[in-house]
């Protein structure tokens, strides 16, 4: 565990960087520190590893101060991660990596075959040993300076903004790539991001700053999002906290219905192949056959967001489930997506914070049994007219029904 107990920083100009700060970072989970540009984010993170002293209290690494300790040993055992990777640009890939295993005196061979491992570790192809950094995309950059992080295996990970100079596709994967790497080390991490977004997508626990490195709000993401301490950190989050809350739910509690009640939603059928996947949307009204994309999601492993947005996109206005193997499980409209949002409903956040999101592992929540619809026990959707080759009971309790 990582502990400030009322660190400050005074800069000889007399600038206060940061004042008084008490907090604990908790051993094997992700701490994020998001905040406006200049509240004292990266001066905190780097008190964690002496390239900045503090001028009042103390930072403790495992109950020992962080001062008692010699810089340079201090350092090796801390993975540090900066925005654009700041890799050597003059070694190899794999002698980046293995920077930190040169400098404890490992062999040459044992640091490369460390380094080899980590390479595949964050997503590298091997090939990737030999370039040099300016070889390489920013994205894949940032994986190196994951790896090279991690190359000794330290218990502890500072990282400040890593990922903020790449675009949010590969943002988005890394940060992916992050969860799953935590999902199976366990690192005490620290993170800096100004990105809200990042910081409820990463964090076990999010602690919002204000100017001085003072704590406006600590609280896991569900929590912040939905309880702001003030309107100051309710700005902060932005006016869409509400919907993006539904990245930190998991899809399982979205109640199905079941494709034994037929494939047919107003106007439009769901084709599917022989392997019971989707092919796309047909509208019977159309003269041409033309399919439109069945977006889907996995109950299992997706975030009502991702549900929902496939409830959105799809013309008629339901999202189909699939199971892993990409065949349909059932379907769910918005009406039924939104009803997973209801506090009695599976899947609340009740389950706990998904620090990590339903996709990484360990999520009680993701790991829910998905519920599906009991027919009713007369009438039905009127529109359903039973799915292709199927029939029995139609219609669901839950407004599963789609319709245009
Ligand atoms: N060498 C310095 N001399 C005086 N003031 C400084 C110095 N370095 C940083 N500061 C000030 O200390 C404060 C905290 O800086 P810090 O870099 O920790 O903020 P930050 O939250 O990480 O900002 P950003 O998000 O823009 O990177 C800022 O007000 C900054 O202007």
């Amino acid at each position: 565990m990582i502990r400030f107990e009322g660190a400050g920083m005074r800069h000889p100009d007399g600038t206060i960087a940061v004042e008084g700060l008490d907090l604990e970072v908790p051993t094997g989970r992700i701490t994020v520190l998001v905040g406006p540009s200049g509240c004292g984010k990266t001066t905190l993170l780097r008190m964690v590893n002496r390239m900045v002293e503090p001028t009042s209290g103390r930072v403790l690494l495992d109950d020992t101060d962080v001062a008692e300790l010699e810089p340079a040993k201090l350092r090796r055992g801390i993975g540090y991660v900066i925005q654009q990777a700041g890799l050597f640009p003059h070694r190899k890939v794999i002698d980046n990596i293995a920077t930190v295993p040169y400098l404890l005196g490992w062999d040459r061979k044992k640091a490369r075959a460390r380094a080899a491992e980590l390479l595949e570790l964050v997503g590298l192809a091997p090939e990737t040993a030999k370039r040099y950094p300016f070889q390489l995309s920013g994205g894949q950059q940032q994986r190196v300076g994951v790896a090279r992080a991690l190359a000794a295996d330290p218990p502890v990970l500072l990282m400040d903004e890593p990922f903020s100079a790449v675009d949010p596709v590969v943002r988005a994967g890394l940060q992916e790539e992050l969860l799953r790497l935590q999902s199976e080390l366990h690192k005490t991490v620290l993170f800096v991001t100004h990105d809200i977004e990042e910081a409820v997508r990463l964090g076990d626990q999010v602690v919002v700053l204000r100017e001085h490195g003072r704590i406006a709000q600590l609280a896991d993401p569900h929590t912040l999002l939905t309880t702001p301490a003030d309107e100051g950190v309710a700005a902060f989050l932005g006016r869409d906290r509400g919907l993006r809350g539904l990245a930190l739910r998991p899809a399982s509690g979205v109640r199905l219905r079941p494709v034994g009640d037929g494939l047919r939603y107003g106007g439009w059928e769901l084709a599917l192949d022989d392997g019971h996947r989707p092919i796309g949307w047909i509208d019977r009204d159309a003269v041409t056959a033309e399919l439109h994309p069945a977006a889907a999601f996995r109950p299992d492993a997706d975030t009502l967001r991702t549900a929902l947005d496939a409830a959105v996109l799809s013309p008629a206005g339901v999202a189909v489930a699939l199971d892993a193997e990409g065949r349909v499980t059932g379907t769910a409209s918005r009406e039924a997506v939104l009803a997973a949002l209801r506090p009695d409903a599976s899947g609340s956040p009740a389950a706990g914070p998904s620090a990590t999101g339903p996709s990484a592992t360990g999520s009680p929540a993701a790991d829910a049994p998905v519920r599906t619809d009991k027919p009713p026990a007369a009438g039905g959707h009127p529109d359903d007219t039973g799915g292709p080759g199927r029939t029995g009971s139609t219609g669901s309790t839950d407004g599963a029904d789609g319709g245009r």
